[in-house]
């Protein structure tokens, strides 16, 4: 079984290394820098594993069996375009944001979503930080393969799950990161900030009712304000992934997180002027504006 990860950062790498202990025949696809070190030094993993792997490293995707997408959502189209040069019987997102499985499904047959609560962080080109084990959903949102890539992570030891309601879980991950990242993005601040400090859990709060309001409008029933501030005081020393994001001077998925609840409330002709303002307050700051 030939396992491609498409997007070797971070969280790539980390289910590459679980899929490589596990004995499968894993490619990653990666670029720059992250390319170079994995192709001269091979893969390394700190954390909650300490292991060394010799890793096939390409910069074009291959054929494979199946294929883990993990790159940025603003990377999926490019992604998706690459992909369609080459065989593969299935691919799954396991990335953040909504938007990238319908991308996909413009591009593919056999698309399977995914939501992961595992953590992982580069520490440099080619050197993984194994940061948190979590909880990995799937579900097939076009055609089938969920039961595929189950299989696979149920065997290098991931805790997953098929789920059949796979938008669903999307949306509801999309929620808790509209708002606790912006947040921590735009005041520089770890996640359980965002509660301890009322001038934040204010903000926190109207960001978290405009998104229910669209996830009800869904049909989606969703105490965001709740799930927003568990997650927010379980993670409390978190530097959330968009504060990491700006603090490197990278561009954030800000258009896929809160940009999505947006153009919902758009349609269904609600309001969502905090997550508006959330939106181009961190594009700004991406933007680099002195
Ligand atoms: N890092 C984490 O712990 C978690 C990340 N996620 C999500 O997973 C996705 C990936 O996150 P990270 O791994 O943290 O980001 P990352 O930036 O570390 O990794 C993405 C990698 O994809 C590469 N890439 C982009 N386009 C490519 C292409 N066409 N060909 C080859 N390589 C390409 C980039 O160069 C980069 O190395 C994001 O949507 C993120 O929100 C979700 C849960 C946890
Ligand atoms: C849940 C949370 C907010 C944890 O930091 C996260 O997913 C992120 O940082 O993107």
């Amino acid at each position: 079984m030939k396992i491609q990860i498409m997007g070797a950062g971070a969280l790539g790498s980390l289910f590459g290394a679980l899929l490589l202990k596990a004995g499968f025949d894993v490619v990653f696809v990666a670029r720059g820098e992250q390319l170079k070190a994995l192709q001269s030094r091979g893969l390394e993993v700190s954390g909650l594993m300490e292991e060394h792997f010799d890793v096939t490293a390409v910069s074009e995707p291959v054929d494979a069996d199946l294929v883990f997408l993990t790159v940025k959502a603003y990377d999926t189209e490019n992604a998706a375009r690459q992909l369609e040069k080459v065989r593969f019987r299935a691919i799954c997102s396991l990335q953040n944001g909504v938007g990238n499985e319908d991308i996909l499904a413009r591009h593919f047959d056999n698309v399977v979503g995914g939501v992961t609560t595992y953590g992982a962080n580069l520490r440099e080109p080619g050197h993984v930080i194994y940061a948190g084990e979590g909880m990995t959903l799937l579900g097939n949102f076009k055609g089938s393969g969920a039961e595929d890539f189950e299989l696979v992570l149920r065997e290098a030891g991931v805790n997953v799950e098929v789920v059949e309601d796979i938008e669903r879980r999307i949306w509801e991950k999309a929620c808790i990161n509209a708002v606790i990242n912006p947040i921590t993005a735009v005041c520089r601040v770890r996640n359980g900030k965002i509660v301890e400090v009322p001038e934040l859990w204010d903000v926190a709060r109207r960001i978290a009712g405009e998104c229910r309001e669209v996830m009800s409008r869904m049909g989606y029933d969703v105490d965001v304000e709740r799930a927003a501030k568990d997650v927010a005081v379980r993670t409390s020393m978190n530097r959330s992934s968009m504060l990491q994001d700006i603090e490197k001077g990278r561009r954030t998925e800000i258009e896929f997180i809160n940009g999505a609840f947006v153009r919902k409330a758009r349609e269904f002709g609600i309001d969502a002027t905090y997550n508006e303002i959330m939106v181009k307050l961190v594009r700004g700051i991406e933007l680099g504006v002195d």
